[in-house]
């Protein structure tokens, strides 16, 4: 599914967090979303799955692969059921404990395929998503009793059982250990779902993105392919840190080394 952003922007508190971005994050593929605290990621995420209604611009979504290729339409145009089938959120922290078991979470992402009777056509959906997020083991767990790490599978399988076109995650990797956080994003990349995860953790961006986007004060500072992207240029003049930018010796991805120096903002 193709996903387009055009002059997205709103005002929170009186002033635009989220200011004229444009981007395409390529379809099928995972895109990162980065930029410091506060420069806006989780609101553009909350604009792209139509939750906020851009006050200038439009989230434009469009399935070139579709039999009958639908123009593309403003997300947050979609009724709330269809856009849940499009577009799923998987929310930072969303851990409110509730009295449900993880089997019974996941299949809240099968809601917007429910009949009018309750029933889910496909009732193998829920099951397929908690392996597919190494979850299955949990599945009778209570949720209110799992660790964060654990929490954060629930979730993937959550908005996987939703089957969306397009993937948003925010900060996907926060309470996973390092081969967790490695396997997420593999798993991400390769779904083939337009998919995009607001991250902090530059070297995964390089090494799972294929596109980032990089938000600076709501603004789009730049966007493509992360060893175009991410220089140390860019990296002092976003984060306001000093970094060398070396190529992975086997991967070939790019390799953020920081020196530890913080540059004062220009
Ligand atoms: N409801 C709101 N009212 C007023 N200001 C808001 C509101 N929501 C977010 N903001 C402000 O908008 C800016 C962008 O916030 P946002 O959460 O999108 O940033 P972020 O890039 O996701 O940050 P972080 O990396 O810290 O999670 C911040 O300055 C935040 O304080």
């Amino acid at each position: 599914m193709e996903l387009t952003m055009v002059g997205v922007g709103t005002r929170l508190g009186g002033r635009w967090v989220v200011d004229g971005v444009d981007a395409t994050p390529p379809a099928g593929a995972l895109a990162g979303l980065l930029g410091p605290n506060g420069a806006g990621k989780t609101t553009l995420l909350r604009l792209v799955a139509g939750l906020l209604e851009p006050q200038a611009g439009a989230v434009l979504v469009s399935d070139p692969a579709a039999a009958d290729p639908t123009p593309s339409v403003p997300v947050h145009a979609l009724a709330r059921r269809v856009r849940a089938r499009h577009v799923a959120l998987l929310e930072q922290d969303s851990g409110a404990a509730v009295p449900l078991s993880v089997r019974e979470v996941v299949a809240l992402g099968r809601i917007p395929y429910r009949t009018l009777w309750g029933t889910d056509g496909d009732a193998g959906a829920v099951d397929r998503a908690l392996a597919a997020a190494s979850a299955a083991h949990l599945a009778d767990r209570a949720w209110a009793t799992l660790s964060g790490g654990e929490r954060q599978r629930v979730h993937i399988a959550r908005a996987l059982a939703q089957e969306p076109q397009v993937l948003l995650l925010d900060e996907p990797t926060n309470h996973l250990d390092v081969a967790a956080q490695l396997s997420m994003l593999a798993f991400v990349r390769d779904l083939g779902v337009t998919s995009v995860a607001a991250l902090h953790d530059l070297n995964l961006a390089a090494a799972f993105c294929e596109h980032v986007i990089v938000l600076s004060a709501g603004r789009l500072a730049a966007a493509g392919p992360p060893a175009d992207v991410l220089t140390p240029a860019l990296l002092r003049e976003v984060y306001g840190v000093d970094a060398d930018v070396l190529t992975h010796p086997r991967t070939g991805r790019p390799v953020i080394a920081l020196t530890g120096q913080v540059t004062p903002p220009p």
